[in-house]
């Protein structure tokens, strides 16, 4: 039977699978190169849809470092935006608005007085002198009026109220002189082209733009989109941040640690500073410092409901810092393995399936200048935020700063304050929350008192924190 076929329509099948291969491959080249040709490194807003250019991010050589601007332009290329969801506007704070949103109704939305006072109606001033009216009528704010008003007449109005058609203008009732139904108005008032009335519209028409896609909402926000009659919204999910702190010297809030362990702060700290970006935590476990226990988390993590994760610690040189080699074996993607930063240089971000996963080190000064440097921002722009918080500032140094170990980007805990018409800084104390982060360039060994430097704000649009 050698030489001959037992299958006649193999040999088509085979070339149709050549050919069809080949077809794929070109077609998966254009693709990406049309990727590579419309890449946007500054868009926040790239859907699911985007994996391919979430391949293309991932770097093709083993230099696995990164600097700080470097990591938050690659971060930001990889980002998902949320889905949108709709949402009663009095549930909305701190929520970033998905579409942009515009008046339903016009503000004002009737022609109102911005004054208690007298309404006259027009033909009325040019005498040149004090005129008495006869009080006709009355309205307060919230009635429905089909007052009419004529020339020679005066009608007591309240701020808010609702002006008549024929109402030409309205005196403040301090610049009147009222005696039982008369109305005393002196030349002066009668004569100030100041109406005191605001035209239906004049704030905003209908259709006006409110607040635009990408905002994260402020109650001022809030206040403003009830009174333009809107009360639910298109606003991007919260993402479901799926955390573990790894450590075998940990024990959990409320047990008294023997010799050698410790009480696991990180989960505290992660927890309020994910809530602090807008993402919803999930505490995943404290796990210990084993390969099986960490293959056995990161096996998990694939089926986990969350839409990013976090884990501190085990990112050092050491023999039981583990997490990479656990990451890379559960098919993790490696974006960078070391930042050109400090604290954090012993961190790593990747993707694990469509999840973004941050691998920060275990100290908690380390999570936090992290947490506020990369991650946070990151969650941001998962929400759709359009300007990225933390804001960098300039702030006067109260004090002089030596740099023990120059050659490195460093953040350093800073508080700031105010007097004299200046923004200060100083260090934080060693347990002082750091209102800010000063950005210690690679170059610099010493900064003087009253020198300008560089701050980046750990407050968010969630919650500003000054002290
Ligand atoms: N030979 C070297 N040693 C270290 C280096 C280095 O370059 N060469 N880098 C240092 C730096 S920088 C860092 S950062 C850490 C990185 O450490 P790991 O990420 O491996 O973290 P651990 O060793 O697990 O913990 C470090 C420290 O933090 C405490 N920790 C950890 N988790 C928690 C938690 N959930 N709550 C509270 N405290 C926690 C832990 O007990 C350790 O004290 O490596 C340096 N070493
Ligand atoms: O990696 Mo370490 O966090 O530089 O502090």
């Amino acid at each position: 039977m050698c030489g001959t076929n037992p299958f006649p329509n193999r040999n088509i099948y085979h070339t149709f699978a050549i050919l069809s291969k080949k077809v794929c491959k070109f077609f998966c080249l254009t693709v990406r190169l049309w990727c590579m040709l419309h890449a946007r490194t500054d868009s926040l807003y790239l859907s699911k849809e985007t994996s391919l250019k979430k391949q293309q991010a991932i770097p093709d050589n083993t230099d696995m470092i990164m600097d700080h601007p470097a990591c938050m332009r690659k971060i930001s290329q990889l980002i998902m935006v949320m889905k949108r969801e709709v949402v009663p506007l009095t549930t909305a704070l701190g929520r970033v608005t998905a579409t942009d949103l515009t008046a339903l109704l016009p503000q004002p939305a009737f022609r109102q007085s911005l004054r208690d006072g007298y309404l006259v109606a027009s033909g009325i001033g040019e005498a040149g002198s004090d005129q008495i009216f006869p009080i006709t009528g009355i309205i307060q704010a919230g009635n429905v009026t089909e007052t009419v008003i004529l020339p020679g007449q005066a009608i007591r109005i309240m701020t808010g109220a609702m002006v008549p058609k024929a109402g030409n203008r309205v005196i403040p009732q301090e610049e009147c002189s009222k005696d039982n139904d008369m109305v005393r108005i002196p030349a002066h008032a009668l004569g100030n082209l100041r109406t005191h009335i605001e035209e239906e519209g004049s704030e905003m028409a209908v259709g006006d733009l409110v607040v635009a896609a990408g905002t994260v909402l402020q109650p001022e926000h809030i206040g403003l989109l009830a009174t333009t009659g809107l009360n639910e919204i298109e606003v991007f999910r919260r993402p479901r941040v799926g955390f573990f702190c790894t450590g075998s010297e940990l024990v959990e809030i409320g047990s008294v640690p023997l010799p050698g362990q410790k009480i696991s702060s990180n989960q505290h700290l992660l927890a309020g500073l994910v809530r602090r970006f807008g993402g919803e935590p999930r505490f995943l476990g404290t796990i210990h410092d084993t390969h099986a226990a960490l293959a056995q988390t990161f096996a998990e993590l694939r089926a986990t409901e969350c839409d990013l994760v976090i884990s501190t610690g085990g990112m050092g040189p050491g023999k039981y810092d583990l997490i990479e080699q656990a990451f890379l074996e559960a098919g993790g993607e490696v974006i960078y393995n070391h930042l050109d930063l400090t604290p954090g240089k012993n961190s790593l971000c990747g993707l694990l399936g469509e999840k973004l996963f941050f691998g920060l080190p275990g100290p908690p000064t380390a999570v936090h200048a992290l947490m506020n440097a990369v991650v946070g921002p990151a969650l941001l722009q998962i929400q759709g935020v359009g300007t990225l918080y933390p804001m960098i500032i300039s702030a006067c140094l109260s004090q002089p700063i030596t740099i023990r170990r120059p050659g490195i980007m460093q953040l350093r805990g800073g508080i700031l304050s105010y007097s004299d018409g200046r923004c200060l800084v100083r260090m934080a104390g060693k347990h002082e929350p750091p209102s800010c982060y000063m950005v210690i360039a690679a170059d610099r060994s010493s900064y003087k008192q009253d020198e300008l430097i560089e701050v980046q704000l750990t407050a968010t649009p969630f919650g500003p924190h000054f002290s």
